[in-house]
């Protein structure tokens, strides 16, 4: 997605959230400084290479789990969105790409990380702590943001890690993207949020943030090169 395409989604996103740019730019800034002074980071060719034609994005819905019970994820390059992460892992699965914001479950990144995952990590104004904290722990790491794209920060486009790793598979060379434990709706899957013990009720910052990953992916649908598809398990 370029950035004239993304600029009015974000304008839009950050006036109903409520979010600061000068926040997020901020966060973005810290990142390319932590990622420059280590020596960890890669550049979008580098994560190109991993990236398949087909490919499967994990999110974090309820039925995730039957999903991955049932579901053959062989064929494709496997992307968890953030929390999903501790959901293949259960499943015995290590995802080639992990695509986050830091606020899952920090010990199965980290775990995943090691065992060969590159992590997507993203920068914005609320997770400026756990950039710092968390980014000098790990390996193989390709910067993002969602305010203006800095060297080795990219901008690919898209909110929510779910949507947002979509957006990065097609624009680093998918053509076939399956949407795997993408149920939005009213309950949040277990996996969202390490404080969550079961399924939840949704609240209001994340069924606004469902409504925009919603519109994003079906612009992504309409605009972009890939097909995408959501994984329905054989009756
Ligand atoms: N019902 C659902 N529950 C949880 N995640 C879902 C659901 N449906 C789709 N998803 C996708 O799975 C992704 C899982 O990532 P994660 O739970 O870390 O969310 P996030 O984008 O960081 O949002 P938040 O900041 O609220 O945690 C979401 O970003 C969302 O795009
Ligand atoms: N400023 C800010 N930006 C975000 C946030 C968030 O909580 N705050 N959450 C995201 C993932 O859903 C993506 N972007
Ligand atoms: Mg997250």
């Amino acid at each position: 997605m370029r950035w004239e395409d993304w600029k009015p989604f974000y304008t839009r996103i950050v006036r109903e959230m409520g979010y600061s740019v000068e926040e997020d730019r901020k966060a973005a800034e810290l990142l390319r400084a932590l990622l420059l002074e280590g020596d960890e980071y890669i550049l979008r060719d580098e994560l190109a290479a991993v990236v398949g034609r087909k490919v499967y994005v994990f999110g974090a819905g309820p039925s995730l789990e039957n999903a991955l019970r049932e579901g053959d994820f062989s064929d494709g390059t496997l992307i968890a969105a953030d929390g999903a992460t501790s959901a293949l892992l259960a499943a015995g699965l290590v995802p080639d790409i992990i695509v986050t914001d830091l606020d899952g479950r920090i010990s199965d990144i980290k775990l995943a990380n090691d065992r060969g995952a590159f992590l997507a990590v993203h920068a914005h104004g609320d997770n400026v702590k756990k950039i710092s904290v968390y980014v000098p722990m790990f390996s193989r790491i390709l910067g993002t943001c969602q305010t203006e794209p800095l060297d080795v920060v990219y901008n690919f486009g898209g909110f929510t890690d779910g949507d947002r790793a979509a957006f990065l598979a097609e624009e680093l060379g998918a053509r076939e993207i399956t949407l795997v434990g993408f149920d939005f709706g009213t309950v949040v899957g277990r996996w969202s949020k390490p404080r969550l013990k079961e399924h939840s009720p949704v609240w209001e910052s994340k069924r606004k943030k469902f409504e925009f990953a919603k519109e994003l992916l079906d612009w992504l649908e309409k605009n972009g090169r890939a097909r995408i598809t959501r994984f329905r398990p054989d009756p």
